[in-house]
């Protein structure tokens, strides 16, 4: 097999000004998938992420026997009685190999998972730990990690789990989703340090309330699911706001304006959380009908984050503030350490390869102004950290990005927009 070359990121001769349109959310569209599937009818989703992690989702849920169509861009979920044997390839997605399990255990049958090399690596003890609380039947062979398989025979009993979900929000939508099928609901008892991932817990909250499915959250660190039916409804998909930050890096960086379509004036999305954070770097941010934009201002500041609720901001944050003028404490992020790779030494060692002066902290990074120098990026495997790549290339003459296609888990045309933003044609 022959390596792909490396990605040149496009500097740009000027301002960098323009508008881009972006695909819809990956973490609304595979939570529409998952609750659809579960659903007690049929629904259409519109504006569907089209991309490695929802495409592994389609798959997996249509393994077991959920009927998934598309026409026009329409696609069509099916319920279906859930069955194995199946075999689910999760990749490196967060939401597949979390948010499935959940819903495997309602399958009759065998259900085995696995995925990328990496995603071995990644957490997967505490989902399968509750899963067997509830009732489910696991094999992990001791490892609590992939690969496993969920045995079920149609139905689960549900009801009280006592789980530490400190290192994965995940952990918690994931039963959020599928608890109002089982026989007791779900009583979710987190227990440890603050959950993070704030915003994706609300978003997962607000999704099955849409659904008409009951969840108590009048008590911290305690959510309770009530059995019931989950209606099925279809859905159009917002734009992903978190895919939207490197577009608006780059007009904050280079004293441009770039436009993202389609804000919605209302979302859970961390991503909707850029409007606050690019105008502390300086930036003039301003929403109206024609959507998000970003101005820079040529002022680019440091900044002190807690990025707790939004953790996959940080690689493109990181990757600002690298450029900023003052030091820059991003906060609140010591799960990062379990995400696509361990985005704290990634970022540290890749833009310390640049001449930079970023360190760990505990549970974040600390980011020192100082000239960066071209040279090339390494991505890990992680699409935001190909951003990052893209971000401070920016300002560098011929950083090469390794394994720019990356950045197909969640948004396969961003090298084209962006080299299409970047180097003048304004794209609509
Ligand atoms: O539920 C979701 O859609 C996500 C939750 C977060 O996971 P963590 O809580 O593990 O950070 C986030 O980082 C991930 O990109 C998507
Ligand atoms: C952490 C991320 O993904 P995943 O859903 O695989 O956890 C991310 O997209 O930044």
């Amino acid at each position: 097999m022959t390596e792909a070359a490396n990605w040149v990121a496009p500097r740009p001769a000027e301002a960098v000004t323009g508008r881009v349109t972006i695909p819809g959310s990956k973490s609304i569209s595979n939570r529409a998938l998952i609750l659809a599937a579960v659903a007690d009818g049929p629904s259409t989703l519109t504006g569907l992420l089209a991309a490695r992690d929802t495409a592994l989702m389609r798959s997996a849920l249509t393994s077991m026997g959920v009927g998934i169509t598309e026409t026009d861009g329409r696609v069509l979920v099916t319920p279906g009685s859930l069955k194995g044997p199946a075999a689910v390839d999760t990749g490196l997605a967060g939401t597949v190999m979390r948010f499935v399990p959940p819903v495997a255990a309602l399958a009759d049958g065998v259900i085995s998972f696995d995925g990328d090399l990496y995603a071995r690596e990644r957490p997967m003890d505490v989902i399968l730990d509750s899963l067997r609380q509830l009732g489910a039947g696991i094999d992990d062979g001791g490892t609590g990690r992939m690969p496993f398989t969920v045995s079920g025979t149609g139905s689960l009993r549900g009801g009280v789990v006592h789980l530490d979900a400190s290192s994965s929000s995940q952990f918690v939508s994931a039963l959020l989703l599928a608890g109002a099928r089982y026989e007791q609901g779900v009583d979710i008892r987190h227990d440890g340090k603050p959950v993070p991932s704030q915003a994706h817990l609300d978003m997962s909250i607000a999704m099955i309330r849409e659904r008409g499915v009951h969840v108590d959250t009048d008590e911290p660190n305690r959510w309770v699911v009530s059995p019931g039916p989950i209606a099925a409804r279809d859905t159009a998909i917002e734009p992903d706001l978190s895919n939207a930050a490197p577009f608006l890096a780059a007009a904050a960086i280079t004293g441009g304006s770039v436009t993202v379509t389609g804000w919605p004036e209302q979302t859970t999305q961390p991503g909707d959380q850029l409007r606050d954070i690019f105008a502390q770097f300086g930036a003039n941010v301003s929403l109206d009908a024609n959507g998000l934009t970003v101005t820079g201002t040529g002022r680019l500041n440091g900044v002190d984050l807690d990025l707790s609720a939004v953790g996959e901001l940080t690689p493109v944050v990181a990757a600002v503030a690298a450029l900023a003028t003052g030091p820059s404490y991003l906060r609140g992020v010591a799960h990062l350490r379990f995400h696509e790779t361990d985005r704290l030494a990634a970022l540290e060692t890749e833009i310390n390869n640049l001449g930079g002066d970023v360190k760990q902290l505990a549970d974040g990074l600390e980011i020192r102004p100082k000239a960066l120098h071209s040279g090339v990026f390494a991505t890990y495997d992680d699409h935001r950290m190909a951003q990052a790549g893209a971000v401070i290339g920016l300002v560098l003459n011929g950083l090469e990005v390794e394994n720019i296609g990356t950045t197909a888990k969640t948004m396969p045309e961003f090298p084209d927009v962006w080299s299409q933003l970047v180097t003048g044609g304004a794209r609509v």
